[in-house]
């Protein structure tokens, strides 16, 4: 059994994104699917899921065509789509998930205790068997949520799964653990994977096949072990800067720029840090932990409800982004396409917001020249593809807004003095988060004070001079100049399940 594309073509408008793909899954195999931002591999996954119509080409599953069949027909004849952002939800019980839109009745009522038992031996058969099906999805973390996608994508026993970066916002641990699902699913039932993301590290640990998209067509497919990082990075980026990537050493001077103490927002806190000019402060925790909300309130998006924040010897709290934004405390959202980017705006007016507010000459009189320089500049500096500055936001692909979003902060005079990042590199291809970290080091130099969180605890210790550790909104470490990664997961992952202990106890 085998899930083929053939000669794929898309355009959109004049510009050809897919030129002629070819690509074979077979049955009991595991493709990593891997091209740098803007190859086109959400518009391939598209085509096939039914989600968008190709110009020319075929699809078939075991010689049948897919061209031309709606989403539902796809998932009909056997393929099941897992995209990146959530698609399980809160409020509703990890069986009804599972089962959402294909409940089990039983006298025109949902059966709830066949869906329960139902759950439970798929979830066995994933190897889990501490997610309880009765329980509201909303107490389960990422990694697990993600799992309960897999169980709701096998309940319809699929022979093809495509999962696209499923492990985005995982912890390494969380990834370890999915990897384990997905192996489960492909030995039990023989299913064929298309497994796309930007984390070279874990294509040994799960692929046999590796394809690289590159410019709208397949550069090369070949088996795992016969292909290094090293391999896939200069096939995915060849111009990717992968040499020279070290911390910034820092060196306190002057007073403090930030300090916060006992401060609270929601269930975060009591937070106390101090930060310098030029000081990157890294939050480490899984996803729920309380990083968002603790950047959110920082950034003017969520209240303070205790303690305080000192920025440059004053005392504040902002009453909104904006206010936030006035005093040079700026947010780059991890929902960028969702948050932070302006869909009808073209690329260089996204760009250009931090400027906006604060020109005093009316929009038409700016300099359109001097705008479209700043974009060529970002677009060249971080490879925005395609560097066309009037195209809409929401035409770029996920990677290339995020470059946009993180690129508006980057340049010169943007007036940003605190920089809050939630994670700045989810989405982006290996070679463009090299040179996104090179840029932030730039920030770092002309003494921003930055404050990163990911889920990403090699990200962080390369980028930061200093570490909180957040556990369901508790601090439990912070710690200077890290370096240990195992350490962090540790601590992450003991904070959580300790938290949880004390609930139950
Ligand atoms: N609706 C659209 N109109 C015009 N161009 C589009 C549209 N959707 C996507 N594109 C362009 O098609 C190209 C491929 O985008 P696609 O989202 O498939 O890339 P990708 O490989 O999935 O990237 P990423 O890794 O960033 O998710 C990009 O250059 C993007 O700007």
């Amino acid at each position: 059994m085998r899930l083929e594309v053939k000669d794929l073509r898309k355009s959109y408008g004049p510009v050809a994104v897919l030129k002629g793909v070819d690509l074979t899954v077979k049955a009991g195999e595991v493709l990593a699917f891997l091209g740098a931002n803007g190859a086109g591999k959400s518009t391939l996954l598209n085509c096939v899921s039914g989600a968008q119509d190709a110009d020319a080409g075929d699809i078939l599953v075991d010689g049948a065509s897919l061209r031309g069949a709606s989403p539902r027909q796809v998932q009909d004849q056997g393929v099941a789509i897992i995209y990146q952002h959530f698609q399980v939800f809160e409020g509703l019980s990890v069986a009804d998930n599972i089962f959402l839109g294909h409940e089990i009745k039983r006298g025109g009522r949902v059966d709830r205790r066949a869906q329960n038992a139902q759950a439970r031996d798929l979830l066995a058969r994933l190897g889990v068997d501490d997610i309880d099906p009765r329980g509201d999805l909303g107490a389960l973390g990422v990694g697990e949520r993600k799992v309960v996608e897999i169980a709701r994508a096998l309940r319809l026993k699929p022979k093809f799964l495509i999962l696209d970066e499923p492990t985005a916002s995982l912890s390494d641990k969380e990834a370890k653990a999915l990897h384990e699902v997905i192996r489960q699913a492909v030995a039990n039932d023989g299913i064929g994977v298309i497994y796309v993301t930007h984390f070279l590290d874990e294509i040994p640990k799960i692929a046999d096949q590796v394809t690289i998209l590159r410019d709208g067509r397949i550069l090369w497919t070949r088996p795992v072990g016969e292909v290094s990082i090293a391999d896939m990075t200069d096939a995915i980026s060849p111009d990717a800067l992968m040499s020279g990537l070290e911390s910034i050493p820092f060196v306190a001077d002057g007073p403090e720029a930030l300090r916060l103490s006992n401060l609270k927002t929601g269930f975060v806190g009591p937070i106390n840090v101090g930060l310098h000019r030029g000081e990157v402060l890294g939050i480490y925790g899984l996803m729920g932990a309380g990083r968002t909300e603790l950047l959110e309130c920082l950034s003017g998006a969520a209240p303070l409800s205790g303690g305080e924040m000192v920025l440059n010897g004053e005392k504040r709290a902002f009453s909104s982004p904006r206010d936030a934004l006035t005093n040079g405390v700026a947010l780059v959202a991890s929902d960028r396409k969702e948050q932070s980017l302006f869909a009808s705006f073209s690329a260089v007016e996204n760009l250009m917001v931090p400027h906006m507010g604060r020109s005093p000459m009316p929009r038409l009189l700016r300099s359109f020249q001097q705008e479209g320089r700043g974009f060529e500049r970002a677009a060249r500096r971080l490879n925005i593809q395609p560097p066309n500055p009037r195209l809409q936001g929401q035409r770029f692909s996920g990677g290339n807004a995020q470059k946009i979003m993180v690129s508006r902060w980057l340049l010169e005079g943007s007036g940003v003095q605190l920089l809050l990042l939630d994670e700045p590199t989810q989405g982006v291809d290996i070679g463009a988060r090299h040179e996104l970290y090179e840029a932030l080091a730039d920030v770092k130099r002309k003494g921003t004070t930055i404050i990163v969180a990911s889920s990403d605890a090699t990200e962080i210790c390369l980028l930061a001079d200093k570490v909180m550790v957040l556990g369901r909104g508790q601090q439990v470490a912070l710690i200077d100049n890290p370096h240990d990664e195992e350490q962090l997961i540790e601590l992450a992952h003991k904070a959580e399940h300790s938290a949880e202990q004390m609930e139950l106890t």
